[in-house]
């Protein structure tokens, strides 16, 4: 569930008060998500989203958050919109907390995403990144390869009480990460949490990317890399080449990659799947008492891990220097 702020309806009024978005019809709490709440409404004039922000968003980070979507939106790309009010603002504050009203989009995601939707996938990514890079806010990546050692220092501890021998490979690969991570590649505007669930396709056409939330300021190819982990595997961890190469022509038919990013790529996936790694450990060790929200299983990215310690070289997540 993801309502974490109960919104009365005289509330709510006051608060639509301020937008022309027409009468309100009906709304209702949206089940999905973890982080924020969310209302789905429905006006005489169509249907919207209302995001409460809880906790974990920083207040100082929403105008990064909202002028990216609003300049994404104006640059073609599908992704909610923020809504102004009659003021000209996007950032309201109902029932304590700081919200936004976002235009609505229209689709479903996928759950096992077939080559297809890699492909449709990987193409949007590089329409983000082109559709950003005139954008001129910047906002670091706080969970990058710095951000990695606190967290891992928050679960060391009890890292091997999910699975044996989970600290002390963690500890190596963070070693060899902070040593060698790729510095100065080409970069702007990231996502960086395009999961599945942050996609929507109408049939077999993407039709919308939503939750900007931990966008930021990065290297382009660390978000095709967190696409990769977040998309490419089979349910088994067995890397499927096939949607990698799928997606990686995909983003190179809009830009192409440069030779130092292919040659980072094994190490960006590898430092991708561990940051979703830690932040899940982090996560699955601290469940506050009563949660209702089952937190993401950090193993899964430890799978993820035990693979791109093999890797050698790009070519085998797909990328081919012919484009296919
Ligand atoms: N603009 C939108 N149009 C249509 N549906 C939306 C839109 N924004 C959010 N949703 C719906 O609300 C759900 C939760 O949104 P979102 O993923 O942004 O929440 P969250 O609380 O930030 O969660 P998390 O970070 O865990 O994904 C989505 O899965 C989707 O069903
Ligand atoms: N996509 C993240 C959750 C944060 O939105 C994960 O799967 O760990």
């Amino acid at each position: 569930m993801a309502v974490y702020t109960e919104v009365p309806d005289e509330a709510l009024a006051a608060f639509l008060a301020a937008y022309e978005i027409g009468d309100l019809l009906s709304y209702k709490g949206i089940a999905e998500g973890v982080e924020n709440t969310n209302f789905i409404l429905h006006t005489t004039t169509g249907s919207y989203i209302l995001t409460l922000y809880e906790k974990r968003v920083k207040l100082d980070d929403l105008p990064f958050f909202l002028g990216l979507m609003e300049h994404l939106a104006a640059n073609g790309l599908a992704c909610p919109q923020p809504i102004r009010t009659r003021d000209g603002t996007t950032l309201g504050t109902l029932c304590g907390r700081p919200a936004v009203i976002v235009s609505f989009l229209e689709g479903v995601s996928v759950r096992r995403p077939e080559v297809r939707h890699c492909r449709a996938l990987g193409a949007a990514l590089a329409g983000l990144h082109a559709a950003g890079s005139d954008f001129a806010m910047r906002r670091p990546n706080a969970l990058s390869v710095a951000g990695w050692r606190p967290l891992f220092e928050a679960a060391e501890a009890q890292a091997d009480s999910v699975a044996l021998g989970l600290a002390a490979r963690t500890r190596q690969d963070l070693a060899l990460l902070e040593e060698s991570w790729p510095q100065d590649l080409p970069g702007g505007v990231i996502h960086a949490d395009l999961f599945t669930d942050n996609v929507f396709f109408l049939g077999d056409e993407l039709s919308g990317l939503i939750d900007f939330y931990f966008a930021c300021t990065d290297s382009f190819a660390y978000d095709l890399a967190i696409c990769l982990n977040a998309w490419c595997f089979e349910a088994d961890y067995a890397f499927n080449r096939t949607k990698g190469q799928a997606m990686i022509a995909a983003y190179q038919a809009v830009r192409p990659l440069e030779p130092r990013e292919v040659a980072a790529l094994p190490l960006l996936a590898r430092g991708a799947a561990l940051r979703f790694m830690l932040t899940r450990l982090v996560d699955w060790l601290n469940v506050p008492p009563g949660a209702l929200v089952k937190p993401k299983d950090p193993l899964e990215y430890d799978r993820r891990l035990a693979f791109h310690r093999r890797v050698a070289a790009a070519e085998e997540y797909g990328w081919s220097a012919v484009a296919g």
